[in-house]
């Protein structure tokens, strides 16, 4: 099973590369790994087990994260209507997503983080993904609320981005702004 020993942290080469795209339908190896990924996220939502092994609470996880460059993630957390949702996918896009922005008001973390990093992480704050599913078939999802701050948190991680790169350093807790008021002042510029 993997522990926070395979988790790799920040300073690690591998959290900066761009991922490589994986053949699909998938090797029962690359199946195996995905299914391993999905385990870890059980394991760390599970009391017991979390506790014995010291497993953060994890929501979310990209290959690279435990050291393979390849582009698949695990999603494990609850939606808008309080049903758990897993998801685990190959080689995921986002293809639209709306002009509005949402962020976490506590701000993110992240499994290969070992510190507090504060700031507020501009996210779509809803996104149209496509992707493949772990038996190779295509997914075409909409997303929005918690799971699509996820989403973006582990593409991300495909591309070599950690949640930290999006704070703005001059001021970390600037709220983004929704378009209309973007809007309403250009047409005072005019
Ligand atoms: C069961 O646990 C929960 C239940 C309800 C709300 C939140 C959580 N857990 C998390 O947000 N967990 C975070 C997480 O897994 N990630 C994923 C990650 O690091 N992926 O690379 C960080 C989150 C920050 C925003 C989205 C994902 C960590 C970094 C705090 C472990
Ligand atoms: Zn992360």
């Amino acid at each position: 099973m993997l522990t926070m020993d395979d988790i790799i942290r920040e300073g690690h080469p591998t959290l900066r590369k761009t991922a490589e795209e994986v053949e699909v339908p998938l090797t029962s190896e690359n199946k195996q790994l995905l299914e391993k990924m999905m385990e870890f996220l059980v394991h760390s939502q599970d009391p017991e087990i979390a506790e014995q092994y010291k497993l953060r609470p994890g929501v979310g996880l990209a290959a690279p994260q435990i050291g393979i460059s390849k582009r698949m993630v695990v999603m494990r957390t609850t939606d808008q209507q309080d049903e758990l949702v897993e998801y685990a996918f190959v080689n995921p896009r986002i293809v639209s997503h709306s002009a509005e922005t949402t962020y976490l008001e506590s701000g993110e973390g992240c499994l290969s983080v070992d510190r507090e990093v504060s700031g507020i992480v501009p996210r779509y704050a809803r996104i149209k993904i496509e992707a493949y599913d772990l038996n190779g078939n295509k997914v075409v999802k909409r997303l929005r609320g918690f799971l699509a701050i996820v989403f973006q948190h582990e593409l991300d991680h495909l591309n070599g981005i950690m949640f930290y790169d999006r704070i703005d350093e001059n001021d970390p807790f600037k709220k983004p702004l929704p378009p209309q008021e973007v809007i309403k002042r250009n047409e005072l510029d005019e």
